[in-house]
């Protein structure tokens, strides 16, 4: 699906071109922010929430007639895990569609070279074929908890494939699988389950308690990559890619959600029980993304789960548990 109109972006040749990376405090961004810089990177415009809320049309287009940047990385969104997606759909689907409207369009309009939007692999369909190929996209009924949030990803790479079609627009998509790390949102019910985990355990064990809460049966499989190589895909893909199609970027391996507890229950060093509450739902059954066609073009993920997960909650001893 290559575009011979953009074969090469010359991305990594100019160490001194503008990059807006929307959303750099959170933990997609922050990480996007560390691999540009270790890249030599230069002049990256960043904006937090407060400085520029993304949803306000008029302030985003403000922002990029004075800034002009060369290239944009969107990782800004409303972000949860399965309890936030299925307690907040209104939120999940309008600010979403905002935010991912006003940049692309601006970004288009004040002449961004290159643009890179991030979905997720929640935009599939809850029964698609396993490993989940890019062209699975619209075959079948989404999972209920996450369709407000897919809809609007979904939405997001069309609006990219759109712009490409009509205006020849240099704006990719990339799908990352669940991602954990450095900066991830560690709130009780409102994130997703490692980082969810991660804290109930380290309290459980703080607290010498005998037993921790976790949700669902414990069967549904889940793929998970480390944010750092998931930055590495996205300067990867600026680089490498351009072209119609999406990229799945996962790590290829999956887990049940029992042996994630398990291991997370180790790197932590909590000695008690796990209790299943099976009141909360499982969400989809399985979501492992076909990468193969990532890997084709020359990236390889690096991280295990092991050291991702020993790195993490260091990282949350020191800078979440020590505040
Ligand atoms: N985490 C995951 O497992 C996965 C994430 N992704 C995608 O990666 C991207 C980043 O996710 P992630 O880093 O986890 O999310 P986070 O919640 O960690 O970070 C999102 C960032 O967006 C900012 N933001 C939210 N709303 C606005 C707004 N109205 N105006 C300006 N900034 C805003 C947040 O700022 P503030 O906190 O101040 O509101 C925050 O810095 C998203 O597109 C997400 O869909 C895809 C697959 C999996
Ligand atoms: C990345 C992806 O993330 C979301 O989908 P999800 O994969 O279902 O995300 P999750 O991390 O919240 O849950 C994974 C599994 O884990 C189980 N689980 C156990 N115990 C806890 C727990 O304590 N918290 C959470 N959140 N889940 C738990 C939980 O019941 C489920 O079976 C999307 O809404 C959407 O945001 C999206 O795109």
């Amino acid at each position: 699906m290559g575009d011979p109109a953009h074969d090469s972006s010359d991305f990594l040749t100019d160490k001194s071109a503008k990059i807006f990376v929307a959303g750099h405090r959170g933990l997609v961004g922050s990480a996007i922010v560390r691999k540009l810089q270790s890249h030599g990177f230069s002049n990256l415009v960043l904006r937090s929430h407060s400085e520029l809320d993304l949803t306000r049309q008029f302030d985003v287009d403000s922002f990029f007639a004075a800034e002009k940047p060369r290239f944009v990385i969107l990782a800004a969104a409303k972000v949860g895990g399965i309890h936030a997606n299925n307690t907040y759909p209104a939120d999940f689907i309008a600010i979403n569609l905002q935010i991912q409207t006003n940049v692309i369009d601006s970004s288009f309009r004040h002449g961004v070279k290159k643009f890179l939007f991030l979905g997720s692999s929640c935009i599939y369909p809850k029964l698609a074929p396993q490993p989940i190929p890019e062209n699975a996209l619209l075959t079948g009924p989404l999972e209920p908890t996450n369709e407000w949030y897919a809809i609007a990803k979904i939405a997001g790479i069309k609006m990219c494939q759109a712009y490409r079609i009509q205006y020849s627009w240099d704006a990719i998509s990339g799908m990352p699988t669940n991602l954990y790390g450095r900066n991830d949102n560690f709130h009780p019910e409102n994130s997703h389950v490692l980082p969810a985990l991660m804290r109930r355990f380290h309290e459980a064990k703080v607290n010498n308690a005998k037993q921790v809460v976790v949700w669902g049966t414990g069967s549904p499989l889940r793929e998970f990559l480390h944010v750092d190589d998931l930055a590495d895909a996205v300067v990867f893909s600026m680089d490498k890619y351009s072209g119609l199609e999406h990229l799945n970027v996962g790590s290829g391996k999956e887990v049940t959600i029992k042996d994630l507890a398990e291991l997370v229950k180790e790197v932590v060093g909590f000695e008690g029980d796990l209790v299943w509450d099976t009141s909360k739902p499982d969400g989809t059954p399985r979501k492992l993304m076909d990468n193969s066609k990532l890997l084709g073009l020359g990236w390889t993920p690096k991280i295990s789960l092991k050291d991702g997960l020993v790195d993490t909650y260091k990282w949350y001893v020191e800078n979440v548990v020590g505040q």
